[in-house]
Parts: structure tokens; sequence; C-alpha cells
């Protein structure tokens, strides 16, 4: 008897290895003129839109009728002053769809020597990643490149993609092409693959596909925690995180690496705690951030919740809604963490308060 969500898993994980080909091969290629800036003033890069164009195709070759809710759409591609930028999404998407089939790789998944695209088709297949998500039926959905502003500091990034069937994860896969293997070897061998399937256990294998390896979160001390959160201070509130780990007597330095990488870190052991609070701008978390990252860390036995410990809701569209933050950590580090975050809150508030009767 075959496992649950084998073909789900064996799709995804060539459709991601596929695009960490793309991206890697194409960083040192990057010239200026090859990224944009979105309207909320985020980068996106020819990379971006090119996995988007490589994974979906290969999800809609092998489930033609699953929704697919994707970080990136082709309106900016289809405006004539970036022509440019459009002819090398369409080139660098090919490249990755024709190469070569590899071990794991199915030729009806649409890939393979002789497998191009038009333009039309790629530009269709990036806005398949349209869908508002919500609660009932298959759907996935799909970071290309999580972390676009680690990628082009040639530092980490991830490749995402989740599946989820009435808006549970059941299967998350990762590609972090710039993470080393092994953290105590920064300098080592670089590019890991994380796969889990709800029930079946979190692994990691290298990018050129060596054996997988099982992951466990390990029992952490309060002394042996190093927070992990964002590079950026616009994305996570760095000051509040550092209060909430001088509550904790947390005395190593928090760890900054940019995307879901972070996930990925805590599952294997590197790290005790991904703290992410928000910055008080209002900003609604998106499930492509979070969908694969958390699977991976239940799977490794830890717990994954927003920051007053409400669970991640993957139901509500795009965004993850009312949820506020999110805490991924071993089950009693994570409990430890939401009572000193309540507390860090009071202390602030009363910090505030204190100052405006002065
Ligand atoms: N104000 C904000 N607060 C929290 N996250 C934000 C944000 N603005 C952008 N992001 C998200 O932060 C992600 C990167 O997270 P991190 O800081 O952990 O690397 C971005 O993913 P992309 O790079 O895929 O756009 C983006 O979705
Ligand atoms: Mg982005
Ligand atoms: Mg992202
Ligand atoms: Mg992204």
């Amino acid at each position: 008897m075959s496992l649950a969500y084998a073909l789900e898993k064996e799709v995804a994980i060539s459709a991601v290895l596929r695009a960490c080909q793309l991206t890697s091969s194409i960083f040192n290629k990057l010239v200026k003129n090859e990224r944009l800036t979105k309207d909320d003033k985020s980068p996106v890069t020819v990379g971006d839109f090119s996995a988007q164009a490589v994974v979906s195709t290969i999800l809609s070759n092998a489930f033609p009728d699953d929704k697919i809710v994707g970080e990136e759409d082709s309106a900016d591609l289809r405006v004539e002053a970036n022509s440019v930028l459009r002819d090398r999404v369409v080139e660098l998407a090919n490249q990755a769809l024709i190469s070569d089939l590899a071990h794991g790789d199915n030729v009806q998944w649409g890939i393979g020597p002789g497998k191009q695209r038009t333009m039309e088709e790629l530009l269709y297949a990036i806005d398949k990643g349209n869908h508002d998500g919500g609660k009932s039926g298959r759907m996935w959905t799909l970071d290309p490149i999580d972390g676009t502003k680690g990628f082009l500091r040639g530092e980490q990034y991830a490749v995402c993609l989740a599946f989820l069937v009435d808006s549970k994860v059941q299967v998350g896969v990762m590609g972090c092409p710039n993470l080393p293997v092994d953290a105590s070897m920064p300098d080592g061998p670089k590019g890991c693959l994380f796969v889990a399937v709800r029930g079946q256990g979190a692994e990691q294998r290298t990018l050129s596909n060596s054996k997988p390896t099982r992951l466990t979160i390990p029992a952490y001390k309060d002394s042996e925690i190093n927070f992990l959160e964002s590079v950026e201070s616009g994305h996570s509130a760095l000051d509040f995180n550092a209060r909430v780990a001088r509550i904790l007597k947390i005395t190593r330095e928090p760890i900054r690496m940019d995307s879901q990488a972070k996930y990925c870190a805590l599952a294997r052991g590197d790290g005790g705690v991904y703290i992410r609070m928000p910055v008080g701008t209002g900003y609604r978390e998106k499930i492509w951030d979070h969908a694969s990252g958390s699977l991976l860390v239940e799977e490794a036995g830890g717990l994954v919740t927003d920051s007053r410990g409400n669970p991640l809701d993957f139901g509500l569209g795009r965004t993850l809604g009312e949820n506020f933050g999110v805490i991924a950590a071993g089950k009693e580090v994570h409990s430890k963490v939401i009572l000193a975050i309540r507390k860090a809150r009071e202390d602030e508030e009363a910090e505030k308060s204190g100052s405006s009767k002065i």
C-alpha cells in the first residue's frame, strides 16, 4: 500500500528541485534591470517569475484541477516597457522545463527535452497562482523565491511549495540552495531540500539528492537557545524580540536569516525558536510564507502558532487573516515563549503609560 500523498510529494520535490536549479544558476548572471519593485515596494526578479512559471506548469500537468495560490502574477510582465524582462523570464523558465529528466521526474509532468512553452503559456502558468485560497478542496501554495531580499544579497532564500486539503497543510517541500548542509560547517557544502508529509515525519536531503535524514527538534535548555529571526527589520519587530529574549534570560545572539530557511533551521536543531513579531503596520502574513515551513516544524515534533498561541489558519484566503505574528519552537519551549511575549507586551504597555505620565 502506498503512503498518503505519495504522488503529491514526488511532484512537489521534482518541481522544487527544477526551480532551485533555475534560481541558483541565475544568481551570478542577474543584472540590474532584471528586477522590478512591486506596488508594496518589495523587490521581484526574473527568478521569482520564472520559478513560479516552472512550478505552476509542472503542477498543472500533474494535477490539472488543483488550485494554486502563488505569490507572483504576470501583470507587470505584460507591460510593454518590461518586454526585455518578460523575454528573459520565458527563456529561463523554458531552460528549466526542458532540462533532462532526473531521478524521480516523470515526462507526464510536462518536463524534459522538447517541452518548451510559448510566452503566453508561461504567463498563463504564472497567473494560475491567482487563486483566492479558501477553506475547502485541494490547493497548492507557492512562494517561488521566499526571501527575495536575501536572494539579491546572495544570502538565504527558499523555494517553498505546500499542498493543502480543506485548508490543512499535508505536504511541504522547501529548497534552500544557499543553506549549509551542516550548520556547524558554514563554509562546507550548501544546498538542502526539506520535505514533510503530515503524519510521515520531516526530512532533509541535499539538493544533489543524497539519502534523506529524519529531523527532530532536540530538547533545549534556555541557555542553549538562539532566536531565529528576519534579517529585515521591516518584516519583524527585532527590538520586541530582544525584549522577549531578556525575559527568557536567553543570552545567545539571535541568528538572522531570510526566508522560511528559519523553519528549516529550527526543524534540524539550529536555533530553538523562530520568532516573527509584527512591526505594527497592519501587514497580514501570507499563507505561502508559512505553509510548508509550519508543517516541517510540526512533523519534527514542534508547535507553530501566532504570537497569542492561536493556530495558524490557512483557510481564510491568501493571508493568515487575524493571526498576529508567528512563533515556532519545540513544544516545551513554545509555551514559555508565548508567556514571555505576554509579559513583554505588559511591560511595554506599562513603560508607555509611565512615560506618558511624565
Ligand atoms: N511588513 C511585513 N511584515 C512581515 N512580513 C513581510 C512584510 N513585508 C513583506 N513581508 C514578507 O516577508 C517575507 C520574507 O520574510 P523574511 O523576513 O523572514 O525573510 C517576504 O517574502 P518574499 O521575499 O517571498 O516576498 C514577504 O512576504
Ligand atoms: Mg515577494
Ligand atoms: Mg515569501
Ligand atoms: Mg517570494
